[in-house]
């Protein structure tokens, strides 16, 4: 199956562990059957008092044979398990390079939760192919032909009814397991993702859960669909356990039809007594190294499942070719073209963007208005390459931005989302300056110029800024933005939830800061844009006017009645 094949490469890279696990797999499996068989040489042997060398041989070989199975067994799991985790730990790191520049796309179509338990449950399932699925068949094989070809020396017969007990192990039990697998194929896998993702969505919106007063058939929810998954966990563990139970029934009725067919065997002089003993113990441990093939289809089973929904939680988002990018376009201040750029989520009936053309010159100052869902964040994301037009183009000092390496734009932005993400820990670490390149009075002196005044850089700050306001959060998302380099400004309303004199101070330092630079401001406020080069007015999706704002008001159309209505609402509240 060809998703298996990348685990199959990483294989390849592992050889070498892979090969000396095999070995010391070999001399284990064939050291136990001859340890056992020379015992049962040995035991039977002693009742027709042999001379004393005889028996100082006999044990001497029982003693090296232990010895040598004990060291090839732990040579075996050494090497095997170092091998599994090296795989594994390839296979991690294989699988992160492939979703990180994959990462805005598939965290915006997949939930979390099941994101989260997909790539974990997954990556972990494929640890066992090694172990469980590829490796037992070349040891049983190896080991069951050389134990058939020993026995065969003795009695054909015999090693006939071995033939037949390991066709049965490796078929007719499998098929057993697999039989009862099937109709579960895949179901334990999706409960436990369902479950996941309403554990993530309770824990996210655990305030209003509480408030609201649904936390208690949530909880009754999570607890059966929590005991629904574990009873069927159970019954997929009880499954394979059947297997191994069916395997070891095979392993004893080998071992008695061996020790009846040696018997009739004697009886009819076509074999000597002395090696019944020897016969059955070669019998019985030759099986017990074939138990992993009971389980074996239903890991492999188990592991094709889970490559599969690996490669397409990796192949269902576009893949970037940066082979063909283009370098960046130099140090300036860009300049922005959009042209007839149009843009649809997936999955929704109607586009979000249509047809947007405007023109942002290099240093220049726009905001973006217009009322809510009119899709203006979606176009800062189009502008960041969170996501791409669906039609039309937009160019960055010429060129188009499709051409262009994402982590160049966002490198050279100083960028404000609606929702910034804070971290567990201090200021200091969260306004995520790379340590070392600013000292402790300049990372203050930033925090001064978005007010900030009284927070000092030691303040901790909880789990998604818990303990910040959201002005507080939006001041220190400004912050952060202030620190980064870029010579293009996208912010998306970053000072909604200040008041009026803390917004007007922030804005002031702000465009101080990007005196030259281009900067983009989304906004749904329409006081103070008189100092903006341009102002672009959208409305469901579109661009309806653009202009300056002494233009626009002049021309009395969209944004003069947006203005109007504004000052009117602004008028009679201070009434
Ligand atoms: N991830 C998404 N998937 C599907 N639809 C989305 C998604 N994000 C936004 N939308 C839809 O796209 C439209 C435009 O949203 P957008 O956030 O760009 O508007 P906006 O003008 O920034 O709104 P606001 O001023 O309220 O922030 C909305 O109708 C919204 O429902």
């Amino acid at each position: 199956m060809k998703e298996l094949a990348i685990f199959t490469q990483l294989m390849i890279r592992e050889r070498k562990d892979i090969a000396l696990s095999i070995v010391g797999g070999f001399i284990a499996g064939i050291a136990g059957v001859g340890l056992f068989g020379a015992s049962g040489y040995l035991i039977s042997k002693t009742v027709f008092a042999p001379p004393l060398y005889t028996l100082i041989v006999l044990t001497s070989l029982v003693k090296i044979l232990g010895l040598v199975r004990a060291a090839s067994r732990y040579g075996e799991r050494l090497y095997s398990h170092r091998a599994t985790f090296s795989l594994l730990s390839r296979l991690r790191t294989a699988f992160f390079v492939k979703l990180l520049p994959l990462a805005p796309g598939v965290l915006s179509n997949k939930r979390s939760g099941e994101l989260l338990t997909r790539i974990v449950g997954d990556v972990e399932s494929l640890q066992f192919y090694f172990l469980r699925v590829a490796y037992p068949p070349v040891m049983v094989i190896m080991v069951f032909l050389a134990t058939v070809l020993f026995t065969s020396i003795y009695s054909v017969w015999i090693a006939l009814v071995f033939v037949l007990g390991m066709l049965i192990a490796t078929f007719v039990i499998p098929a057993i397991v697999m039989s009862g697998q099937r109709k579960f194929h895949g179901l334990v896998r999706q409960q436990r993702a369902a479950f996941a993702n309403n554990v993530t969505e309770m824990l996210y919106g655990f305030r209003d859960i509480k408030v609201y007063g649904y936390l208690k058939p949530l909880k009754e929810e999570l607890e059966l669909a929590s005991a629904e998954l574990g009873a069927n966990q159970r019954e997929d563990a009880v499954r394979l356990l059947r297997g191994q139970s069916l395997h070891i029934f095979l392993t004893f009725l080998v071992s008695w039809s061996v020790l009846v067919l040696s018997a009739y065997l004697i009886v009819q002089d076509s074999l000597a007594g002395v090696f019944l003993a020897m016969l059955v113990m070669t019998s019985n441990t030759a099986f017990e190294e074939a138990a992993p093939m009971a389980t074996l289809p239903a890991y492999k089973q188990d592991s094709e499942y889970a490559a599969e929904r690996l490669t397409e939680t990796v192949l269902s988002a576009e893949v970037p070719n940066k082979q063909s990018l283009r370098e960046f376009p130099g140090n300036t201040a860009l300049s922005i073209n959009l042209r007839e750029v149009s843009y649809q989520y997936e999955g929704d009936w109607r586009p979000v963007l249509r047809e947007v053309t405007f023109a942002l010159p290099s240093g220049s100052k726009t905001a973006i208005v217009g009322p809510s869902g009119s899709g203006k964040s979606t176009l800062l994301e189009l502008l960041l390459k969170l996501r791409n037009p669906v039609s039309g183009d937009i160019y960055m000092n010429g060129v188009l931005i499709s051409q262009l390496d994402e982590e160049d734009i966002w490198r050279n932005s100083n960028v404000v989302l609606q929702h910034s993400h804070f971290y567990r820990g201090t200021i200091r670490d969260n306004l995520l300056a790379e340590e070392g390149r600013y000292t402790d009075a300049e990372l203050t002196a930033v925090l001064v110029k978005v007010q900030l005044i009284n927070t000092s850089l030691d303040d901790s700050v909880f789990e998604r800024g818990e303990n910040l306001s959201d002005g507080e959060k939006q001041r220190l998302a400004m912050a952060r933005a202030i620190l980064q380099t870029g010579r293009l400004w996208l912010l998306d309303e970053p000072t909604s939830s200040l008041d009026y004199v803390t917004e007007r101070l922030v804005l002031l330092q702000l465009m101080n800061r990007a005196v030259d630079d281009t900067l983009v401001l989304v906004s749904h406020r329409l006081a103070g844009l008189e100092i903006m080069d341009q102002i672009v007015v959208m409305e469901q999706g579109r661009v309806v006017e653009t202009g300056t704002f002494t233009e626009l008001m002049e021309l009395q159309g969209y944004f003069y009645r947006m203005k109007q209505i504004e000052s009117q609402v602004i008028s009679s509240a201070g009434d």
